[in-house]
């Protein structure tokens, strides 16, 4: 598709799974403040699970396993660097919000997420090969990143998530 329209798709799904960390963030550093333990951002199990998922759903959309690992590598990495930010600021002392559901819930909803990023990626495989790939699309959601008001954390998180898209 050349249309941006469809990328715009892509983005909006990026963020709106990167807009999950804060909740996340949120429902370990209220587990913190009841227990006193450090928050764990890394569950590697979980991690585990999701590659092998996608992977499959990848593999019937006909994209290859290494390149939905690279992609979800992306999209985790760029969730933790939300998690250990807002932690970082909550522990200097800044105010976290009350969490709006339990990680169970929200953990489906990045499933959720996840089968919408998978779908994309297949929808947009001709926008995301090639050399122009980078050029093409860093616009595209550097401008939704602006439109939806991304601050310094998680516009760097996003910028994370993007970069192994083009491949
Ligand atoms: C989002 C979470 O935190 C981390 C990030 C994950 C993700 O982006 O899918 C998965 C597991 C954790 O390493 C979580 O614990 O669910």
């Amino acid at each position: 598709a050349q249309d941006s329209g469809s990328l715009d798709r892509l983005a909006g799904s990026l963020i709106d799974r990167l807009d999950t960390a804060d909740t996340v963030a949120a429902i370990k550093w209220t587990d913190t403040l009841r227990t006193g333990v450090d928050p764990v951002i890394d569950d590697p199990a979980r991690e585990a699970a999701i590659y092998d998922a996608m992977a499959q759903l990848g593999a019937q959309e006909n994209l290859p396993a290494p390149r939905v690992r690279q992609v979800f590598e992306g999209q985790i990495e760029a969730s933790k660097i939300v998690q250990r930010g807002l932690v970082t600021e909550w522990r200097a002392g800044v105010a976290a919000p009350a969490p709006a559901m339990d990680l169970a819930a929200v953990r489906t909803v990045i499933d959720g997420l996840n089968t919408d990023i998978v779908a994309e990626l297949a929808a947009e495989q001709s926008d995301l090969t090639g050399p122009g790939c980078p050029a093409r699309i860093t616009p595209v959601f550097l401008s939704a990143a602006a439109s939806h008001r991304l601050d310094a954390l998680h516009t760097a998180a996003l910028l994370r998530a993007v970069t192994p898209l083009c491949g």
